[in-house]
């Protein structure tokens, strides 16, 4: 596939590019950690939400708006019938019922589409079709199912009032009126508002680009065969690959990159040509093989740090290349990128993307059991809601602390955020908890 580059072109090669450089960190606490949202604050100070560009509507469906959009016309744009019937004057069906009938001539028809051949003169009835416009001089509609369905001559045997099962014009929406604002999130009923005001292209923020690499020598494709009893399959990039698709990016799953620090330095450079943002995991801890913390620093500005949350406690970040694209290193334990993710990227995701809310919103659940915690840190626990048949929400564990338990992860709907001075919660009592299966 060919790589297509986004940005700028490189500028003229002058003179001695500045060393690159980060915005000052923000200080670790008295533990000599950052917290997670001072870690996180940085990274979204570091981004700046992608360019805007003009997209075609069906293309635009979740994207974020980056104009305000103004209806040139109104909806309905003409008074118009709601039923299939005869248009007639109110006042000439005002008295018509089941046992004296009235009984009006049929002088045409109206179908969708087409203007009423002539006006409507009093005692008088012109068929009509749902949607077709109101002829001039009649205020109201009949359904068919209150006639007998005449085409010369129809009997009403209902009576009307002034505009029944009339649509009028502007009711719905007045010309001159914003329709869409700057920001929003564009979901399939504002694509078809926009169709339905003439609207066929709008401003738009870019799907993020996202390269998603992990790295490790004991990692193998899933779906090939393992050479000996020490490896494991690459969770990690179809983890966080998925976790990208479904924040909105457009993602480029690279895979799996040995502990060769020439490969990897050589693939992220491949890379950047494609990407807004890089995702990397494994590597960023105190291992004798923890390239990507040894490398990255060569190919750009970089910040390796400790967060106070368990899991996910090694961060790294950089801005590197020549476009100072932003790249998250988060650590190899599968519930640690997938909490780091959570924390971190897609946050940074939600900014590049221009969505108007970055983080996930917080909600108090009830445990349903006594959770112990680690004090010290922001830990991070697994757990699934559940609903009682009052509507309460309650929550359990789902598996244990373990970084490495993926199971857990799997079968959890939750993540709950046990702060650093907590090590035990009751059971009944509130915990913070972020719900992954909810979109917002
Ligand atoms: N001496 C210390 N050792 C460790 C510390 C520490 O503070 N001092 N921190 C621990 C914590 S916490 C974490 S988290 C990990 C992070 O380590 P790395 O980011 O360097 O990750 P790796 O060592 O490469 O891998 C950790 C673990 O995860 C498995 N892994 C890696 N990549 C994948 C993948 N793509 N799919 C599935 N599993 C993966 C890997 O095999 C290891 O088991 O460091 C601790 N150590
Ligand atoms: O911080 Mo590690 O991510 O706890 O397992």
């Amino acid at each position: 596939m060919p790589l297509l580059r986004r940005k700028s072109a490189p500028p003229p090669a002058v003179e001695k590019p500045e060393p690159p450089q980060l915005p000052e960190p923000p200080a670790a606490g008295p533990n000599g950690l950052r917290s997670m949202a001072d870690h996180r604050d940085y990274l979204l100070s570091c981004i700046e939400p992608l360019p805007p560009f003009g997209q075609q509507i069906l293309d635009s469906v979740g994207l974020s708006l980056c104009e305000d959009v103004t209806s040139a016309i109104s909806l309905p744009r003409f008074d118009n019938s709601a039923m299939d019937g005869y248009a007639v004057r109110a006042a000439d069906v005002a008295d018509a019922s089941e046992q004296s009938p009235v009984s009006l001539p049929v002088v045409g028809e109206v179908p969708a589409g087409s203007p009423a051949p002539h006006k409507l003169s009093p005692g008088s009835a012109m068929k009509i079709m749902t949607g077709a416009a109101i002829p001039e001089g009649a205020d109201a509609v009949v359904p068919y199912e209150a006639t007998d369905r005449g085409a010369t001559d129809v009997r009403i045997t209902e009576p009307s009032a002034v505009g029944q099962h009339v649509r009028r014009t502007g009711e719905d929406i007045t010309a001159g009126t914003v329709v869409l604002r700057a920001g929003e999130h564009l979901a399939s009923r504002a694509i078809g508002l926009l169709a339905a005001i003439g609207v066929d292209k709008v401003m738009v923020r870019p799907r993020p680009r996202v390269v998603v690499i992990s790295t490790g020598s004991e990692l193998v494709e899933p779906g090939l065969p393992m050479d000996n009893e020490q490896q494991i399959y690459d969770s990690n990039s179809y983890m966080l690959a998925s976790a990208a698709k479904a924040t909105g990016a457009q993602v480029f799953r690279v895979g799996l990159v040995p502990d060769d620090p020439e490969r990897l330095k050589q693939v992220i450079s491949d890379q950047l040509v494609r990407a807004d943002l890089i995702l990397t995991t494994g590597g960023v801890s105190q291992g004798d093989y923890d390239i990507v913390k040894q490398v990255l620093p060569e190919l750009g500005a970089t910040d390796f740090t400790q967060v106070a949350m368990q899991p996910g406690k090694p961060q790294g970040f950089g801005l590197i290349g020549e476009d100072k694209t932003p790249i998250i290193m988060m650590p190899g334990n599968p519930v640690s990128a997938f909490v780091s993710f959570e924390a971190f990227v897609r946050p940074v995701l939600r900014k590049l993307a221009g969505t108007a809310h970055y983080l996930r919103p917080t909600v108090r659940i009830f445990a349903g059991h006594p959770i112990t915690s680690v004090a010290g840190k922001l830990q991070f626990a697994r757990g699934v809601v559940h609903r009682t048949e009052e509507g309460e929400r309650t929550v359990e564990l789902a598996g244990g602390h373990g970084s490495h338990l993926l199971g857990g992860l799997a079968a959890a709907n939750a993540l709950l955020l046990i702060d650093e001075d907590t090590d035990f919660v009751a059971a009944g009592d509130e915990v913070d908890a972020w719900l992954l299966d909810e979109d917002s």
